[in-house]
């Protein structure tokens, strides 16, 4: 059975407590020889939210991302996805998930359309079914006027939004993005959020979405700020800022963090 099917199974559902999240973590730890990169971290991201991993260089967040895709296997704690245990129902699991990696993975040489095609059928899906997909995704942007080009004659941003549609062609629940809008430019880095944006509106995906840039983030987002490796707030913004006593979310991860919060040139804030 194709993924891309509409009859794929249900995912659990808890009757006390609506929907499954559509990512758990719960007391996941992790280690680089005797360095501790993720100390017993917990936080859910509900099914159909857009929520930021907010942490500085070196807070874990890439070292999270590893477990949650399966590229390091979860020694201490638990990862569900959408209620599926990872590391007992891996295929379950993963196959809801899609990933954009903070380093590029397009192949440069190839077209677009390859590259999706390419992609498209590691999941198993047929040609024909990837080619209407590959419309539904792209059709009304200007990149669907550029599938035969190769990418190297893309932009940073296209790139990024090429990637996007990539992880998105399985019709996964929940989709990761690790640091996507790093090297890009202010116009780029607002369409790439924006479109991010749109599809957790449109079609419910949940979003888990790592940043070190705290104007990514919306009022009305759930929050996560994870510092050397520990999570030290999780919840809606407003909750975050409140709990620290703080009109700002800048302020409240300024505290929680102690680290200087300051406005980039290009209007970024940066811890
Ligand atoms: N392969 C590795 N070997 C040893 N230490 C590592 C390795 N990868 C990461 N670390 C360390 O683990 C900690 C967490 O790193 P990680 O890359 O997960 O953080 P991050 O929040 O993604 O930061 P960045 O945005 O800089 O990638 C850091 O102290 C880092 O130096």
């Amino acid at each position: 059975m194709s993924i891309l099917a509409p009859d794929a199974p249900a995912a659990p559902r808890l009757s006390d407590a609506g929907a499954v999240p559509a990512l758990e973590v719960a007391g996941v730890s992790h280690a680089y020889g005797t360095r501790r990169a993720l100390d017993a971290v917990s936080f859910r991201v509900p099914q159909g939210s857009f929520t930021a991993l907010l942490g500085p260089n070196g807070a874990g967040k890439s070292t999270l991302f590893a477990l949650v895709t399966r590229l390091f296997n979860t020694r201490a704690g638990t990862i569900r996805i959408l209620g599926h245990e990872l590391s007992k129902r891996p295929s379950e699991a993963l196959r809801r998930l899609g990933v954009v990696f903070q380093a590029r993975t397009l192949d440069l040489d190839l077209s677009i359309r390859q590259n999706l095609l390419y992609h498209a059928s590691l999941h198993g899906i047929a040609k024909r079914t990837a080619e209407a997909r590959i419309a539904e995704l792209l059709s009304g942007s200007e990149l669907f006027e550029r599938l035969s080009d190769k990418a190297r004659h893309l932009s940073g941003g296209q790139l990024r939004r090429v990637e996007i549609a990539r992880a998105l062609l399985h019709r996964p629940r929940l989709i990761l993005l690790d640091e996507p809008t790093v090297g890009l430019d202010i116009r780029a880095r607002a369409e790439i959020v924006r479109e991010v944006r749109r599809l957790v509106a449109d079609e419910g995906v949940s979003v888990l979405w790592a940043t070190h840039l705290i104007d990514e983030i919306d009022a009305s987002d759930r929050v996560v700020v994870l510092h050397h490796g520990r999570v030290l707030a999780d919840g809606l913004v407003a909750e975050v800022a409140d709990a620290e006593s703080a009109d700002t979310l800048q302020a409240a991860f300024a505290r929680l963090t102690e680290l200087g919060v300051e406005r980039r040139g290009d209007g970024a804030w940066v811890p």
